[in-house]
């Protein structure tokens, strides 16, 4: 099989081609792209240097194409990569919505992915890591409403906003004035509740992204969703404080084992030995960290827990590979 990743030096580019050496596609080619300004990088990959080219204007002779340069260029260059008979992953936001384009987590909704019209999106980071926890919740117990605060890290935002933490941090400690960038405000020793743009109803497109994809994965458009999204100063790792009022009742315990079977989750909730998810821990991990799980006090038979999840691998890379080998696996592609 031919792969290319567009987008190859950025945060996501950098994840997906070491999830990548570990997968089992057949991987026969593999191509890497990003701006002009990065052709000529070295990027390794299973024991070679492969060399970063620049972006063609036209279609890639690649079987798969994960998408990872962003709305704007996804927007442009899909079509034309599907013309030329590429199937296409794209990590941004710029196909989700489109009732035509399948979104994809696969321990929820992998099939849909077969119905593709050439392009398959990749959710929203945030999303897919509530998704891989609350799907089988709301399987057994019916998810009524859930209510969700974040706590994102600046990876998130790409190179630029890794880059911005480490010399803000430096900056603060040595006393030396600078700009914020890439965040709306400092972030280093600082929490901004304000992740993308906001809308009209006062909410961020971050936190309205994680209604409309919780959605439409779950194949639910009745589920209630609200969301808080902040950005912390934390490096890598999205982590989620998440309320469900469920149809039928639960106990911790129940969820607890439920969560214990579910594909894609690790279990980590022993209060009494100080156990439960950090993105210190959950960090470099394909599963999502689970724990924290107890009794609503506000819900009848509600359920809180906190979850944490490499957003740049279940939110991104991984994520993509995993489409990739579902579809190959299903034997949808070449
Ligand atoms: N970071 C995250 O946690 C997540 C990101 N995503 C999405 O993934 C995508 C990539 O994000 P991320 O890796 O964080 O971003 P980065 O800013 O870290 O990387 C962007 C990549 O796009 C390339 N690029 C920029 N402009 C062009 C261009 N004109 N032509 C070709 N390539 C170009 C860059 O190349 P160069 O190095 O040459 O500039 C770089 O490889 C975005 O759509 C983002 O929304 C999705 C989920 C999570
Ligand atoms: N918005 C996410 C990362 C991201 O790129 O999301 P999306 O693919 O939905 O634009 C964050 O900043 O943490």
């Amino acid at each position: 099989m031919k792969l290319a990743i567009v987008g190859a030096t950025g945060a996501v580019g950098h994840e997906l081609l070491k999830v990548l050496e570990g997968s089992r596609l057949p991987i026969d080619e593999l191509q890497l792209y990003a701006s002009p300004r990065s052709a000529g990088t070295q990027l390794p990959f299973r024991g070679e240097n492969l060399t970063v080219q620049a972006m063609p204007e036209g279609a890639i002779p690649a079987d798969v194409i994960l998408a990872s340069a962003g709305g704007s260029i996804s927007l442009e260059m899909a079509p034309k990569w599907v013309a030329g008979g590429s199937v296409v992953i794209d990590n941004s936001s710029a196909f989700r919505y489109d009732p035509s384009v399948p979104l994809v987590v696969p321990e929820v909704n992998g099939a849909v992915a077969l119905e593709h019209q050439g392009i398959i999106a990749n959710p929203n980071c945030t999303t897919a890591i509530a998704a891989v926890a609350v799907y089988p919740i709301h399987q057994r117990y019916g998810v009524r409403r859930m209510i969700v605060s974040t706590y994102q890290a600046t990876s998130g935002a790409g190179q630029k906003g890794i880059e911005e933490l480490q010399e803000q941090t430096r900056q603060e400690l040595a006393g030396e004035s600078y700009t914020p960038a890439a965040f709306a405000h400092p972030i280093a020793f600082n929490v901004i509740p304000h992740i993308d743009a906001f809308q009209d109803n006062g909410y961020t497109k971050e936190e309205m992204k994680v209604v409309w994809e919780t959605r439409k994965i779950f194949g639910d458009e009745s589920l209630q969703v609200s969301c808080t999204a902040v950005r912390i100063p934390t490096f890598r790792t999205h982590a989620e404080a998440i309320t469900l009022e469920l149809e039928r009742p639960a106990t911790p315990q129940e969820v607890r084992e439920l969560l214990s079977g579910a594909a894609g989750v690790e279990v980590r909730d022993d209060v009494t030995e100080k156990v439960y998810p950090m993105p210190l821990t959950a960090t470099g991990k394909y599963d999502v960290e689970v724990g924290r799980i107890r009794q609503s006090l506000v819900f009848d038979g509600g359920i809180e827990l906190f979850v944490a999840g490499d957003q740049l691998l279940k939110g991104a890379a991984l994520n993509a590979v995993q489409i990739a080998e579902y579809l190959y696996e299903q034997g949808a592609l070449k």
